[in-house]
């Protein structure tokens, strides 16, 4: 096994049921046997992506002092700018070669969750650019619609009421984040990794990769294969809380990037996270007498707190205090 697949989603865009189960099908296949799997066929444009790389480059080529006015590590609901080495993925390797800009779903300083401090609730912190503030909250709400229509088809497989996710995911902590891996400059890709080897938190991980390259995933053999760029469409995964819901029946897949040698790589990763209070419990069509539940009962808050504790030395501060 040494070639994801591809899936076209583009039935999931009309009504026609078959068309409906066929990628369903496939969806579920792919999750079991890999984990990770290629989309096309979304709707999202190339014009669009063209805009947030555009945006992205511009970003992380101004000053240090620029964008360490949004320091993710001074935000106590994890927005803004990381510098290089503000992660740790792989905890037997030196901190991962990227920078990063992250937000989540914007909620205003009235929202009763906000004035609790509910950890990882709270507004964006955009830089100073123009048009960028407008740009990446639409498409913000067009990754998590996408990520949606994903879950959806999931659930036919699954056996769970259609709008099972959908209810789950309401004013959910989603992430969309933009990285900027700096290339290494020697053919060494053993020392520093653009980020080291991990597997997601969330539920379902969407990720557009540029031309670069440098993504590798595990198969089940445990030989890192290559996750090559493949225009017009999206790397998908599954991450920790979807193979728990699932009681691993999904696979949650390790991953790495290799640095990019001589040329900078951009990605874009969107990671759909349910609703704070969600509780993450082994799904009933995911379990019989063969197959107890493998997982304590947990909430997405709970299990994300824990898991931004293991790779960001700063968020060990925060909850420490
Ligand atoms: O940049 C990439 O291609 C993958 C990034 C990744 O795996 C992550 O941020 O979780
Ligand atoms: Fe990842």
């Amino acid at each position: 096994m040494n070639q994801l697949p591809i899936i076209d989603i583009s039935p999931l865009y009309g009504d026609d049921a078959h068309g409906w189960n066929s990628v369903a099908q496939q969806i579920d296949r792919a999750c079991r046997e890999w984990g990770f799997f290629y989309i096309k066929g979304h709707p999202i444009t190339s014009a669009r992506i063209g805009q947030l790389l555009d945006a992205a480059r511009q970003f992380f080529a101004l000053p240090a002092a620029e964008k360490l006015k949004i320091d993710i590590t001074q935000t106590r609901h994890h927005r803004g700018y990381g510098a290089i080495a503000t992660e740790q993925l792989d905890p037997n390797k030196p901190s991962d070669l990227k920078e990063t800009f992250d937000m989540g779903l914007h909620l205003p300083a009235e929202h009763p969750e906000v004035l609790a401090e509910k950890p990882l609730r709270g507004s964006n912190r955009h830089p100073d650019i123009a048009g960028w503030e407008t740009l990446m909250e639409q498409h913000y709400l067009d990754m998590q619609a996408l990520a949606q229509t994903l879950l959806r088809a999931m659930t036919l497989a699954l056996g769970i009421e259609r709008d099972f996710f959908d209810s789950r995911f309401k004013e959910p902590v989603s992430v969309l984040r933009l990285i900027h891996y700096p290339p290494r400059h020697t053919a060494s890709s053993d020392e520093q990794q653009g980020a080291g080897a991990h597997t997601d938190y969330g539920c379902i991980t969407l990720l557009y990769q540029d031309s670069a390259g440098g993504l590798q995933v595990r198969n089940v053999q445990g030989q890192w294969i290559d996750a090559p760029p493949i225009e017009g469409t999206f790397v998908v995964n599954l991450g920790d809380m979807m193979a728990r819901w699932s009681n691993d029946r999904y696979l949650s897949t390790p991953h790495r990037v290799i640095s990019p040698l001589g040329v900078d790589r951009y990605s874009m990763p969107f990671f759909a996270e349910p609703h704070p209070d969600t509780r993450i419990e082994c799904l009933p069509g995911c379990q019989d007498a063969e197959h107890p539940p493998k997982y304590p009962v947990t909430t997405c808050a709970e299990f994300l707190l824990s898991r931004f504790a293991d790779t960001y030395a700063y968020r060990r501060e925060l909850q420490a205090s």
